[in-house]
């Protein structure tokens, strides 16, 4: 047996606060209960079983009978609310306003989901079959209340019982801070994939980190971002403190080795800094189900207790606090970038401690259940989203073969049939590598481990391809750089079963270029697709209900909200003259909402009535928001030269930009700049009025996303080709009935396939002609669109303030290669945004392209995702509550 010391993982006892799950003693003696005297050391399955059993009746009927009923009339939940603001917020009638409002009908709600989420952790631990953990650093969750009573049904109840004490339920609604734990697309996946396992009845449970601080605030002043701290725990009625679930987890030290009796190797990792993980959890309601999942999120804390009391009675206030202050910064801040990997140490030491802490958590689960640990691979099944979780691959290796004794081998195969990757990304910038030198330092057992895994591999390639010496630089986990290099992503895949890409094009792109050599080495078989999806309740039905009860009256109910492929009954409305007219209301109004949320934030009156052209997004370069504002300069000057016989034929416009820039990215932050200045010179110019009005939406995020995403007419999606491993909005648009100008990109292309090439504007080269048009930039003549060259001469001249902070911008265009291809791809932008200035004059043909874009919308719900992962990745099968059952 391997020694244990240093091993990281000293757990506490969980007690009584602790779902089912966890309340699962170790192995060891049996169990036994006291008489009349509790004491809920953990169960096992069979442990529950027997103590239940043994409670007489009487105590049992009279726990029955205490157990709360949900709500399900608007008194009774006014019950609650009320006596949660009395009692939990110790407020009343005369001082409870809208927040306190909202904290009593959120805390109604948390009792509620709480009861069905007690109660699936107990089944899932019954049932004791394969679960999933999706490990993920982002959530980005949004607001919880909305959603948790539509899942449960009962936002009718809620509405009328709040009405009844004078609160107005959206009021109510928007008094919650986003849960912003995330970037971006990659995030609000894993919210919707939560979502889906949830509904869907799927054993899963997230694992993330506890940001005190999520993604940053953005501001907007003098036309610039500026950031500021996201408060979002302020007030924050959906998490469980677990006191009670704790792990210590080791950083620094060094490893010590020697030979045991046997003469077996030995290893054991010793001394540097504990850091303690603690447990936070969330309940994840399934829709129009009683499963509730758990979304366990870790936040940090000095191991060794609030502060040092010796320093402090010495007067040393300050130094007294700095290990608690230090501990703490470790789930402090979510890193604000997307797509870009900078290799800061607490970056990685974010990475460990959360991987440390899930792996151990799913380690304690799985050995209650007394199984072996070949079995460990049937019960569970581990998603790392993206490289960021990939820690978790030599942890688990450390953990079974350091603490539990395996042979290497056993432990490895154990490993890789445990674990999927999935891969978001080709961009070079964006793919992790640690140095070695910080890993050595951090995590010196790992880094021996991974050099360990990286030699058993290429001795495993060399073997099989031994005239291919440069196939083994190639592929090694270490890049031989200075310094030396882990790279994330090929020790992601190897420790893999199965590596998914997002999106078709995307998959075929990390198999034929980032993972070439392994398609050789492994064959096609370890790499799948598994296109994106979204939740169709939170996307369609939360965040435009009059379109979903529009669809339901059509379709007989809501059911497609858990069968999205039954959207396609509705083409045979598409001639129905009632309904197209409904719809059409419908989108009215809602870009009459958004016109509000507009006013409210920026002063900018807009005309519903316009062409609303949105986009929204995280800001970065191969997203091209650059590329969209030189079209509405180039849309500028051309309103600009009109008659006004001609300016009558023109459909006025409204563009709205939105999105965060991260914080050290200066071009990104330039193109904001260049909108606001745009949006300030236009918007006042009356020889445009009505006909162009250019808004820049600060602070998007999920919630403005639900209100944005309805009330779209056309929405960009003009990414580079070959550099957007899906997007995920734009299916949150077109769901919503809005269509797409799009590139040849991500997941664009498969909503092409389903919706029809006439029902969307594609436009702008491939990915195949990429590399020969960046090569041509830098080897012959540059030739700049003539379109594209006089937006520039107006950006130069000053039109929209200082030349000078646009030049880089311009100038990484005009001279330094135009990366992003946006000179390539001006002309056939505008050219594509004329045809829909056309298409939109014809109300009757943009309605019939709107019904049928919605209609098709079917294979994109994350529901769909889910059960491709649990088939083809995962081989878990759904629990399906007892009274659910057909
Ligand atoms: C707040 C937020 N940010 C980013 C995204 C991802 O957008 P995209 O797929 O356009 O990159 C979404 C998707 O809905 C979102 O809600």
């Amino acid at each position: 047996m391997a020694s244990n010391a240093g091993a990281p993982a000293r757990e506490r006892r969980p007690s009584t606060s602790a779902p089912l799950s966890d309340l699962k003693g170790p192995i060891g003696p049996a169990f036994t209960r006291p008489k009349h005297k509790r004491t809920v050391t953990g169960f096992g399955p069979s442990e529950i079983k027997s103590v239940e059993a043994s409670i007489p009746e009487p105590q049992r009927e009279a726990w029955r009978k205490y157990t709360p009923k949900p709500f399900t009339t608007p008194e009774e939940f006014g019950n609650e609310a009320v006596r949660h603001v009395e009692t939990t917020l110790a407020r009343s009638l005369y001082n409870c306003d809208e927040t306190a409002a909202y904290g009593g009908t959120a805390l109604a709600f948390r009792d509620r989901l709480v009861l069905d989420w007690n109660k699936t952790q107990q089944n899932q631990t019954f049932a004791d079959q394969k679960r999933i953990y999706y490990l993920s650093l982002e959530f980005l969750m949004g607001r919880a209340l909305d959603n948790a009573m539509l899942n449960v049904g009962q936002k009718e109840t809620a509405t009328k019982g709040l009405s009844n004490l004078g609160f107005r339920i959206e009021d109510i609604i928007s008094q919650e801070h986003d849960a912003a734990l995330g970037n971006g697309g990659l995030g609000r996946l894993a919210a919707c994939f939560l979502d889906s396992m949830a509904s869907l009845n799927y054993p899963a449970w997230g694992y993330g980190l506890r940001y005190r601080y999520g993604i940053f605030k953005q501001e907007i002043i003098d036309g610039y971002q500026v950031e500021v701290p996201d408060y979002w725990l302020d007030f924050n009625p959906w998490e469980f403190q677990r006191h009670d679930i704790t792990v210590d987890i080791q950083f620094y030290g060094q490893v010590n080795r020697w030979q045991d009796d046997e003469g077996k190797q030995q290893c054991s990792w010793e001394g540097g800094e504990i850091v303690q993980a603690v447990a936070f959890d969330v309940p994840i309601p399934g829709y129009a189900t009683s499963t509730c999942n758990n979304l366990r999120l870790w936040g940090s804390k000095a191991a060794t207790g609030e502060f040092d009391f010796q320093k402090f009675n010495s007067g040393e206030y300050e130094s007294s606090v700095a290990d608690q202050q230090r501990a703490e910064t470790i789930s402090a801040v979510l890193y604000p970038n997307d797509n870009l990997e900078r290799g800061k140490e607490l970056r990685l030491k974010q990475q460990y401690f959360w991987c440390a802490a899930s792996l151990n958590d799913i380690v304690r689960r799985f050995k209650k259940t007394g199984r072996s640990w070949k079995e460990f691979p049937n019960q569970i099944a581990i998603q790392l989203n993206d490289t960021h979780p990939t820690l978790a691959i030599p942890e688990l290796q450390r953990i079974l073969v350091d603490i539990e004794g395996l042979e290497w081998d056993d432990a490895w195969s154990i490993v890789q049939k445990t674990f999927g990757y999935t891969n978001h990304t080709v961009l070079p910038e964006a793919l992790e590598k640690w140095s070695v030198p910080l890993m050595q330092h951090l995590l010196p057992r790992h880094l021996q481990i991974i050099y360990d895994i990286n030699l058993n591999f290429l001795q495993f390639v060399e073997r099989n391809f031994p005239k291919d010496r440069d196939l083994l630089g190639r592929v090694s986990i270490i890049e031989e750089s200075t310094p030396k290099m882990v790279r994330m992503a090929y020790l992601a895949l190897i420790g893999s079963h199965k590596v998914n890409g997002v999106a078709e094009l995307h998959s075929d792109l990390i198999r034929t270029t980032i993972f070439k050599d392994f398609v050789k080495i492994y064959g096609p078989d370890k790499f799948t697709n598994v296109t994106n999806g979204i939740t169709p309740r939170r996307w369609l039905h939360q965040a435009n209900p009059r379109l979903s009860e529009l669809i339901a009256s059509k379709l007989d109910g809501f059911g497609y909200l858990k069968d999205l492929t039954l959207l396609h009954k509705l083409e045979a409305f598409v001639d129905d003259k009632e309904f197209r007219k409904e719809f059409r209301e419908i989108k009215y109004a809602n870009k009459v909402k958004l016109a509000k949320l507009i006013k409210d934030t920026t002063g900018d009156t807009v005309n519903p009535a316009s062409l609303f052209d949105i986009q929204v997004k995280r800001m970065h370069e191969y997203k091209r928001q650059q590329l969209n504002i030189f079209g509405v300069i180039h849309r500028y000057l051309k309103i600009k030269s009109m008659s006004d016989e001609e300016k009558k034929k023109l459909v006025p416009r409204v563009s709205v930009f939105g999105g965060k820039a991260a914080p050290g990215y200066w071009m990104a932050k330039t193109v904001i700049h260049l909108i606001n200045q745009v949006g300030k010179v236009v918007n006042h110019d009356k020889d445009v009025g009505d006909l162009l009005k250019v808004i820049f939406l600060e602070d998007y995020n999920v919630s403005k996303a639900e209100i944005i995403c309805p009330a779209s007419d056309i929405s960009e999606h003009i990414s580079t080709a070959g550099t957007e491993a899906s997007g995920t909005s734009n299916m949150k648009f077109c769901l919503n009935g809005g269509l797409i100008i799009g590139t040849c990109d991500g997941a664009n292309i498969e909503i092409t396939r389903e919706v029809g090439e006439d029902n969307i504007f594609l436009f702008g080269n491939l990915a195949e002609d990429v590399e020969d048009l960046r090569h041509g930039h830098l080897y012959s003549h540059y030739q700049l669109d003539p379109d594209l060259a006089n937006v520039f001469d107006t950006i130069q001249s000053g039109t929209f303030g200082d030349a000078g902070s646009f030049s880089a911008l311009v100038n990484g265009i005009v001279e330094h290669g135009d990366y992003y291809l946006v000179s390539d791809d001006f002309a056939s932008y505008i050219k594509t945004q004329e045809v829909i200035d056309e298409a939109y004059k014809n109300v009757e043909e943009w309605t019939t392209k709107m019904i049928l874009t919605v209609s098709r919308m079917g294979f994109f719900s994350s529901d769909r995702c889910i059960d491709e992962y649990a088939e083809s990745i995962w081989n878990v099968e759904p629990l399906v509550p007892k009274d659910e059952a057909a």
